[in-house]
């Protein structure tokens, strides 16, 4: 393909570390599940969804590098609030640390928030796995024993949800439903993952349509980008 363009919108994923951002983003641009390291800094994919670029950043969720994220923020059309569904202070976090660096985001930016790792849930039996994995038929019982009660139902993300429009001033009206715009995903069978990352895209093609006929910059951050290089990813420390 050749060079790099121009993002024409921007997803960011935050969340506290060891949530599954990293993962969840490895699943859907590279199809599995692989082993990460806790992310320094931030890095981005590029998705080319219809004729439009769409960059996808990863952020750390570690403290350390909290100062960071509302700069990756910055003119973002979604942001993906993510956290473990077996760890319900991974859930407060998203309020008390994340939601403030929302705001440098535009100002019609879409929330999705997704609840990982399901997977390690006594509901998992439920959960259709990814397509290769069901052509292997694996007895369903054995993943029944030793799996934890989940910790964070997703009326508890549908509540946040409906905060974070009231701390961004939006009525209910105006806004996707809160029951739509909550997940709960596994990046390790893949697990909704597809559905999360094209439901979102989907909603921010309209928001980049509407940019351009504003004539608003489609993202502020473009001075980063590095036009000459040919990587489809990178790290930009
Ligand atoms: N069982 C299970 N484990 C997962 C899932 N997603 C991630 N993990 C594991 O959880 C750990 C943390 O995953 P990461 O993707 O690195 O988490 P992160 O949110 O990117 O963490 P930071 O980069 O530190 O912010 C790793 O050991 C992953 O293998 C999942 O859906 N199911
Ligand atoms: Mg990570």
């Amino acid at each position: 393909m050749g060079r790099m363009k121009k993002p024409d919108g921007k997803v960011v994923l935050l969340g506290d570390m060891n949530v599954g951002k990293t993962s969840l983003l490895h699943r859907y641009m590279e199809r599995r599940f692989q082993d990460t390291v806790s992310t320094v800094g931030g890095a981005f994919y590029l998705k080319q969804w219809g004729p439009y670029n769409v960059s996808i950043w990863d952020t750390a969720g570690r403290e350390q590098f909290h100062g960071l994220g509302s700069m990756y923020c910055r003119g973002a059309a979604a942001v993906i609030l993510t956290y473990d569904v077996n760890n319900v202070q991974s859930l407060i976090e998203l309020e008390d640390r994340f939601l403030a660096l929302t705001d440098s985001a535009s100002t019609d930016c879409i929330f999705a928030i997704v609840g990982n790792k399901v997977d390690l849930t006594d509901e998992c039996a439920l959960l259709p796995e990814t397509e290769d994995e069901s052509r292997s038929k694996k007895p369903i019982t054995s993943c029944i024993t030793a799996k934890a009660q989940k910790q964070v139902h997703v009326e508890d993300a549908v509540a946040l949800y409906k905060r974070i429009l009231k701390y961004k001033l939006l009525d209910e009206k105006d806004a996707p439903a809160a029951e739509k715009m909550c997940f709960e995903t596994s990046a390790k069978t893949g697990y909704k993952v597809d559905y999360l990352f094209e439901t979102v895209f989907d909603m921010v093609v309209p928001l980049i349509l509407q940019h351009r006929a504003e004539g608003l910059p489609q993202t502020v951050d473009i001075s980063i980008y590095k036009p000459a290089k040919q990587a489809k990813s990178g790290c930009c420390a």
